[in-house]
């Protein structure tokens, strides 16, 4: 692993009666995109608002760039950039307002403000826009004038939590492209939050989270290899052929008339079809996800399928 951006040890926080952080221990390599993953509610917000020293911890310790988050939180923070969840813009300022606004709360001189807002307009492809006020910009325009906003004073961690959440699949697909080259040309280290597991699946390292605690940690092909699950999806004929497989694949999960068989091994793909081969009108491999991974850990879905179709609807 190269030498550590973000390193945390034993985080605890309670909020209210509610103990939000049990036990945190993070570490991430400079350079590195990496990613919390979670349910809504197991604590990722919380523990970047740590991060970024918004928050102070109960108990543990935070050293991001070197610094302690809680005794150099000045220093930590002029390392980091941050895309809050809700948006933080001044609507009433214009796209380069914004951005020479956030320059000066961190004392860049003129010239570096100057260069540096064409930079990021530039690499976020606002720089049509830049006398255009932020609220007649769309959901996805304001999200990357965050991510330009959040990296103008050249930070060398960026935290971005749930950054693509109500977006359509095209804005999420640039953001993710900015980001990646972004990481590969500078060596920035990128921390995400987020419960979209297929955005992440390139990323250096994933962290899954639940319930306060980092149950999960590692590469996603290693996470994918250690707990994930291959799945036949399988469309049978009719009522009675569904029956017949069910009978003998009783851990078999219906959804759309579509069953859903775990397998451990390739072999039993040919043992379903010498078996079913006939009761069948279409079958698919399904490989292991981060999704799957989720599930066998926890038992439960990452999150809610129809949620997911209402967030698309909202962005289109
Ligand atoms: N000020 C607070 N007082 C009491 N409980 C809180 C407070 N802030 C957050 N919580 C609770 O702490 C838990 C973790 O919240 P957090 O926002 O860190 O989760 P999250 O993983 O980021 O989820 P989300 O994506 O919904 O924001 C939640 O159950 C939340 O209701």
């Amino acid at each position: 692993m190269p030498i550590a951006a973000i390193s945390v040890e034993n985080l605890t926080k309670q909020l209210g009666s509610r103990n939000v952080l049990k036990g945190i221990n993070l570490t991430i390599g400079q350079g590195q995109r990496a990613a919390l993953l979670g349910p809504n509610g197991a604590g990722k917000t919380t523990l970047v608002n740590i991060l970024c020293g918004l928050t102070s911890p109960d108990s543990g310790k935070a050293i991001v760039a070197g610094h302690d988050v809680v005794r150099q939180t000045m220093v930590a923070r002029a390392q980091i950039g941050v895309v809050f969840q809700d948006s933080s813009l001044d609507t009433r300022l214009s796209v380069a307002e914004n951005l020479e606004f956030h320059g000066l709360v961190y004392g860049m001189s003129r010239k570096a403000r100057r260069a540096q807002i064409e930079v990021m307009l530039n690499l976020v492809e606002l720089s049509d826009w830049r006398n255009t006020v932020v609220r007649s910009l769309s959901g996805g325009m304001k999200r990357r004038l965050e991510i330009a906003r959040a990296l103008l004073h050249r930070p060398r961690i960026l935290f971005l939590d749930e950054p693509t959440t109500g977006l359509d699949t095209q804005t999420r697909d640039r953001i993710w492209h900015y980001l990646d080259r972004l990481s590969r040309d500078t060596g920035l280290t990128v921390l995400v939050t987020t419960h979209y597991t297929e955005e992440v699946e390139h990323f250096d390292q994933v962290s899954i989270i639940d319930h306060g605690q980092i149950i999960a940690n590692g590469a996603p092909f290693d996470l994918k290899a250690k707990h994930g699950t291959t799945r036949l999806l399988v469309k049978p004929r009719n009522k009675e052929a569904m029956g017949r497989i069910t009978g003998v694949w009783p851990k078999a999960q219906t959804a759309d008339n579509t069953l859903s068989i775990p397998i451990s091994k390739n072999s039993e793909i040919d043992q379903f079809l010498a078996a079913f081969g006939r009761d069948v009108s279409s079958l698919e491999v399904e490989s292991a996800t981060l999704a799957s991974v989720f599930l066998s850990l926890t038992g439960r879905e990452l999150r809610d399928r129809v949620e997911r179709a209402n967030e698309k609807g909202r962005a289109s």
